[in-house]
């Protein structure tokens, strides 16, 4: 199995590339759907959230008010650890769950958007970076999810910058062009993704 690391900050790109690289026969963990599957009603974890941040986080039928904690959490730091200290162990107990039950010559991508943040990176054989200037962020997530400026730019402030990313990268994927760019690059990756994974299964000697 050739586990694969795929990070970025928000808007980057990762899903796009997460999509392409699942098109081409890749098994695909998505991280941030790992951690809403962990406040679910009636999980743990969301009781966790409302002990933490009380029942105004909740909507009237007893989900997550994703947004309102949003709200809170993305404009104040020591909130958003006390957030993350919930919901991070319950991901990263299901990832473990996951990689053991991937096929052993599969090539599972974990698309995690704080692998740089959480130091994940010593989790993967191979790291790959979507990087995009955060103009590009900006622009992309004001335009396709109608996110404001302002909560675009609180959230890239929570995360770590391009250096410190690209610092950590094996390959790096820049998504700053159009959607036919990136099915090449994407192409490109593959290309290298099976051929470590090759390397990696002959036997040694
Ligand atoms: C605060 C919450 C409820 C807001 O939900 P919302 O639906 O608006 O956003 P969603 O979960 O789809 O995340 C969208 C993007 O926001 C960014 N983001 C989310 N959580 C964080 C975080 N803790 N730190 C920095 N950036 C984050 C990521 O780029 C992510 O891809 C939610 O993001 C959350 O529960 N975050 C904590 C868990 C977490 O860290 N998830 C991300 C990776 S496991
Ligand atoms: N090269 C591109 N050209 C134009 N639009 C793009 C390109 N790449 C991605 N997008 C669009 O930009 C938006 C953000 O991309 P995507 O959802 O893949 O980012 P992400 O890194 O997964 O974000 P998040 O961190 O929120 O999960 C999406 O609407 C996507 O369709």
């Amino acid at each position: 199995m050739l586990k694969v690391g795929l990070t970025g900050g928000i808007g980057s790109g990762k899903s796009a590339v997460a999509a392409r690289l699942a098109a081409r026969g890749a098994v695909v963990v998505d991280a941030d759907r790992l951690a809403r599957e962990a406040v679910e009603p009636g999980t743990p974890g969301l009781a966790a959230v409302v002990t933490e941040f009380g029942p105004g986080v909740l909507r009237p039928d007893g989900s997550l008010d994703r947004p309102a904690l949003g709200e809170i959490v993305f404009a104040d730091p020591e909130r958003l650890a006390a957030l993350n200290a919930i919901v991070h162990p319950l991901v990263g107990e299901r990832s473990r769950e996951l990689m053991e039950a991937a096929p052993p010559d599969a090539i599972v991508v974990y698309d995690v958007p704080l692998l740089v943040e959480n130091d994940l990176a010593g989790l993967y054989d191979l790291v790959v970076v979507v990087d995009v200037p955060v103009e590009v962020q900006l622009r992309r997530l004001a335009d396709d999810r109608g996110m404001g400026e302002e909560q675009a730019r609180a959230r890239i402030a929570a995360q770590a910058g391009r250096e410190r990313r690209r610092a950590v990268a094996d390959l790096v994927i820049d998504n700053s062009g159009g959607l036919d760019e990136l099915d090449e690059r994407v192409a490109a990756v593959w290309e290298r993704l099976v051929e470590r994974a090759g390397a990696g299964a002959r036997p040694a000697g």
